[in-house]
This record gives C-alpha cells, structure tokens and sequence, in this order.
C-alpha cells in the first residue's frame, strides 16, 4: 500500500471547554481526493489551520512526505510541499492576476527577497506563474485586475497561486462556496484534473461535488473523526445518517 503523502496523528485543539479537534489521525494518499465533510462548527476549519501551520496543536503531529512539519511555519510548510486555498479569498484584489500570481511564487523561491528588482521583472518567477495560469484556464487574464474576475475565476487564481508552489499535496477549505452551480460543476471537473499533479484534503459543503471526486471521506463531528470510508459507505452509514447527512435529507 502506498504511503500517505499527508498524515495526522491524534491532533487535538481546544478552545477552553470545547474540544474543536479530539484525537484526529487522517490521511492523504497518493492521486487521492480525501474530503473532510461536517456540520458547522464540526472542527474542519480549525483541523486546516492546523495541518497548515495556522493554529498549534495541543497535541499530535503533522507529517508531510514523510517529514515532521508539525513546529515549521505556515511559509516553511507551504515551501515543503502544502498547498493551500482558502474559505475566504486571500488574493489582493487591486494587483492583477498574474501580479498574485508571482507573489505565491515567490513564496516559493529559495532566493533571498530582492527588493531593489520589480517582482514582475523576475523572469523565472514570471514564467512559474505563467505556467499555473495557464494551468487554470487564466493565461489570457494574467493582466486583468483581481478584484474584476468573476468570483469563480477568483477561485482558479486561488488554485493557481497555490500551483506556483509545486505542491506535494492540496489542502483546500471550500472551494465550490460561493460559485454557483455551473461554477462548481467546472470547479469539480478542474479538481478531478488536479489530482494527478497532487492529491487534494477537500473540506466542502457542497456534497453533490463531495461525491463526484471524493475516493473517500472522513465525517467530523464536534472534533472527532466519526467514520472514515468510500462515497458508499459514508452514505450508507447510519450513524453519518444520524449525525450529519440526515441533517440536510
Ligand atoms: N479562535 C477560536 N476561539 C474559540 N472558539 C473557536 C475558535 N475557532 C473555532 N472555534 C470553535 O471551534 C469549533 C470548531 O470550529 P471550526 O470553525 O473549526 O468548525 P468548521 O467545521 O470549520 O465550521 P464551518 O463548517 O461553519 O466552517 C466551533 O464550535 C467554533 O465556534
């Protein structure tokens, strides 16, 4: 069996009385999409953030390829291989795309930051951020102001920046919200494509998405790892039934 490219061991956060994370051991194998899915206030946002490097753990370990990153910066983890998309748009909305683009690549470059050189006129980083936009679908947008994309293009900019990165693994924190139905059926056909380049922790609302990519799932409730299974499975699951699906149904 091959190894996980992301792993958690028994993360647990509180907030005062509130276990938002209890326990929580999950992985991310190779070519794989794993989606986290929960009800509000399940502790999804909060097992991110700390995957990411956000929030410290009060207990457990985060593995990335093998490597402990659980004491490395969010900047450090990113360089290591996370790549990350956020619930609400991190983009700078007045720079253009391309513009955020070569931002998130120059996150990723291990040269010091020259500041007396334009970022735009590095031509290596131009190139990088070139490349993920093409990627994405936005090459002919790359000069177009950020806060002018429509909200669905913001979030393949979001993908694209997080590209710049080379990342080992994708965690994404809902990237269908927000987008529609027609946007979210281009973004869950653009995440299918994705998951050759790297395998995707998918946290999501949007279950007709959740479905269609996941190869499995693992269901949150009030921090804890309930079940973790296939798409079947998961809705087979009397007790997900119970404590989440049945929810909405
Ligand atoms: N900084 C904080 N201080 C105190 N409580 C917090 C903090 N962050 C999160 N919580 C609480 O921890 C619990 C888990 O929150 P979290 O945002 O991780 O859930 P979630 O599953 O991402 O929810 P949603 O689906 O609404 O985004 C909630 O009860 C929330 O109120």
């Amino acid at each position: 069996m091959s190894e996980p490219v992301l792993a958690t061991f028994g993360l647990c956060k509180r907030f005062g009385a509130l276990a938002a994370t209890d326990d929580v051991s999950i992985d991310l194998k190779p070519g794989e999409i794993h989606a986290i899915i929960g009800p509000n206030g399940a502790g999804k946002s909060t097992l991110i953030a700390q995957i990411c490097g956000g929030l410290r753990p009060d207990a457990g370990r985060i593995k990335l390829l093998g490597r402990d990153v659980s004491e490395l910066s969010t900047q450090v983890r990113a360089q290591a291989g996370l790549g990350r998309t956020f619930q609400i748009s991190a983009l700078a909305m007045e720079d253009t795309v391309l513009e955020n683009a070569v931002l998130g690549a120059l996150g990723a470059s291990s040269r010091p930051w020259r500041f007396w050189q334009p970022v735009l006129n590095d031509s290596a980083l131009k190139e990088t951020a070139m490349s993920a936009l093409e990627r994405v679908g936005l090459a002919e947008d790359a000069e177009k102001r950020t806060a002018d994309l429509s909200h669905g293009q913001r979030r393949q900019l979001e993908v694209a920046v997080a590209l710049t990165l080379s990342p080992k693994a994708f965690v994404m924190d809902e990237p269908m919200a927000g987008l529609g139905a027609e946007g979210s059926k281009q973004m869950t056909g653009f995440l299918d494509t994705l998951r050759a380049e790297a395998p995707i922790l998918l946290v999501e609302h949007d279950m007709d998405a959740v479905f269609a990519l996941a190869d499995r799932i693992s269901v949150l409730v009030y921090g804890r790892v309930i079940a973790t299974g296939s798409v079947d499975d998961i809705r087979q699951s009397d007790e997900v039934r119970a404590a989440y699906l049945g929810e909405s149904a």
